[in-house]
This record gives C-alpha cells, sequence and structure tokens, in this order.
C-alpha cells in the first residue's frame, strides 16, 4: 500500500535551461497533501517557471516532475490542477460571467453545478456584485480575484497560484488567505509563490529561491530557529538570499 506521506507533488533535480541560460537548477522539493508550500523568492528568482514545471505547462530540461506519481506533463492530470498564473489569463471584451462560463465549460461543470461554483467561487473573491462587467474594464485587483476564482472552479485537489494576492487590497487578501487554509483543511494542497515576506510566515513550509537555487526548505518556525532569526526576512537574507 502507498504511504499516506507519499508526495502530491514532486520535483526530481529539475533543470530549466532556455537558450544556453539555466534559469532554474537541481531542484528538489516533495510538497505533502493538504499543506500551503510557498516558493519565497525575489524577482526573476525562478519562481514562475518553477509553478509552469509543476504545473506541467512547460517541460523541464532535465529531471522529472510528478504530480500524484504521474510524470508530468500529461494532459490527464489536467483537471487535478487549479491553476493561476501571474498574468492573467483573460477575455477582455467577455463579461466576468462569461469569463468563468467559459472556464466552467472547459473543466466539464455543466448546467447547476457550473452555476453554483461561479456563484461561491465569485462570493469569495468579492467579484459577485461586478459580474455583468467587461474583463478589460477590471481593474488589476479584479482581473487576479477573477483569476483566482476561476482556479478555484473545479475544485481541484492542487492549486498552483503564482502570486495569487498582489494587487489584493489587505482585507480581501486576509479572506483569500482564510479560504485557502480552509481548503487546504479539506485536504486540497496548495502551492504559491510570493516575494512577500508577511505571506511566508502563513505557509506551512517554505522554499527560500534565489537564481534559480533552493537556498533553504523547511517551515517557517524551522527556518527561523535555523538562523536565529525573529523575521522570515532576516532569515532569507542569512541564508544568502540578500543582495550579493
Ligand atoms: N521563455 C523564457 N525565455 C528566456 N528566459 C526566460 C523565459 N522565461 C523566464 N526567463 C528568465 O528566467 C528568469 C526567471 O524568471 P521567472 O519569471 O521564473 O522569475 P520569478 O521569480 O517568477 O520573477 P517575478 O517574481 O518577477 O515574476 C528570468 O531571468 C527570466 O528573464
Amino acid at each position: 500500500m502507498e504511504s499516506s506521506t507519499a508526495p502530491v507533488l514532486s520535483a526530481h533535480q529539475v533543470s530549466k535551461s532556455f537558450a544556453d541560460k539555466t534559469i532554474l537548477n537541481d531542484i528538489r522539493l516533495a510538497i505533502k497533501p493538504a499543506e500551503i508550500f510557498g516558493l519565497l523568492g525575489p524577482s526573476g528568482s525562478g519562481k514562475t517557471t518553477l509553478v509552469k514545471l509543476l504545473a506541467g505547462i512547460d517541460v523541464p530540461t532535465t529531471g522529472e516532475i510528478r504530480l500524484l506519481g504521474t510524470l508530468l506533463p500529461n494532459r490527464s492530470m489536467l483537471q487535478q490542477i487549479g491553476y493561476m498564473a501571474q498574468s492573467d489569463a483573460l477575455y477582455n471584451e467577455l463579461t466576468a460571467r462569461e469569463n468563468m462560463e467559459f472556464f466552467a465549460a472547459l473543466y466539464g461543470l455543466k448546467g447547476r453545478r457550473g452555476r453554483d461554483r461561479i456563484a461561491e467561487t465569485a462570493e469569495l473573491v468579492g467579484l459577485s456584485e461586478h459580474l455583468s462587467k467587461k474583463a478589460w474594464q477590471y481593474s488589476g485587483g479584479m482581473k487576479r480575484r477573477l483569476s483566482l476564482a476561476i482556479a478555484l472552479l473545479h475544485e481541484p485537489p492542487v492549486l498552483l497560484l503564482d502570486e495569487p494576492t498582489v494587487g489584493i487590497d489587505p482585507v480581501l487578501r486576509r479572506s483569500i488567505w482564510a479560504e485557502l487554509k480552509t481548503l487546504t483543511g479539506k485536504g486540497t494542497t496548495v502551492v504559491l509563490t510570493t516575494h512577500v515576506m508577511d505571506e511566508a510566515d502563513k505557509c506551512d513550509r517554505l522554499a527560500m529561491i534565489r537564481d534559480g537555487h533552493i537556498l533553504a526548505e523547511g517551515s517557517p518556525e524551522a527556518l527561523l530557529e535555523q538562523t536565529g532569526s525573529d523575521q522570515i526576512e532576516d532569515a532569507f537574507i542569512q541564508l544568502g538570499g540578500g543582495n550579493s
């Protein structure tokens, strides 16, 4: 029988290069069921590239990514993933509701269930009153919220969120974090990227990334203890994440 602690998502000796430039090097990760796992690093450190590999949207140059034991990329695993890209993949000429309906149909959510999920996720991100607006009329923060709602539509067991709270006000940010905690409480696994240190604190575990390398990995508490720091930001700098 498979161990209950088998990783949901794993990276084994993963590297990624574009042309002759190495962007990620020897990435090893084992994301556990129902945890919030944060990829923390400065701009350009490789977080987006790594999330795309973990979502099976791009292919590693070397190494393996496995989702629930299955080698990625694999089309049949798409249903298992809710992916929120950093740049919002929305249809500007459609209303927010039409955007949601489009993705609901793509995920096979039909009829009553589709309508219910659209209502629930729109409520969660505070957009219920704005679903008739066209996406181009949305602010940057509203687009982020709409993209998050779309990623949650089909209740995937694994959520991959690239900077989910950028441009979102503090009150809504808090409610989104509360929802992520609720989802992990129900068994969803969440991987998110952030460069905001106070968000890193809220993750169950973190990988600190700099220049395509994982500098350190562990719970926020363990990383603080390891470095004798009070704050994640200090721990990050001590572990080699500061400006060189
Ligand atoms: N398709 C590509 N071709 C060439 N270089 C790329 C490509 N995609 C990303 N890169 C480079 O890889 C590096 C890491 O980019 P990535 O977007 O993964 O970083 P990031 O940590 O997500 O940064 P940010 O927080 O600013 O989005 C950057 O130097 C970027 O220019």
